[in-house]
């Protein structure tokens, strides 16, 4: 099924409902801050599953004790959609799991 992309007052209206995510570019992006390397690395394993899962793929970066993620579809031409929203929110349910804030 193909996915739309989303326009920019539902990209908008979705960020108010997950703090900590923005827009950068034509991306949704969020950091998280962990407390060690070996928390973080916990959590991109977690959320590496999560993406297989779900099919849907963020760009995900482990630093020394942050985890950054950016994701858009690009089976969407790079535009951002619902899929980008589900995995934002399911990466959301995980992180308290994981002590990230
Ligand atoms: C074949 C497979 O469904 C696609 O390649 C999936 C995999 N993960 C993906 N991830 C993202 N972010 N966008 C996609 O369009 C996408 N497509």
């Amino acid at each position: 099924m193909p996915v739309e992309p989303l326009s920019q007052k539902e990209i908008e209206d979705r960020l108010a409902e997950l703090p900590g995510w923005s827009l950068d570019g034509d991306r949704i992006a969020r950091t998280y801050r962990l407390a060690s390397h070996f928390a973080a690395t916990a959590m991109v394993v977690h959320i590496a599953r999560t993406q297989e899962e779900l099919d849907h793929h963020s760009d995900l970066t482990l630093g020394y004790n942050t985890v950054s993620l950016t994701v858009h579809t690009h089976s969407a031409g790079g535009a951002v959609t619902e899929k980008d929203f589900e995995l934002a929110r399911r990466v959301e349910a995980l992180a308290p799991g994981h002590g990230a804030s």
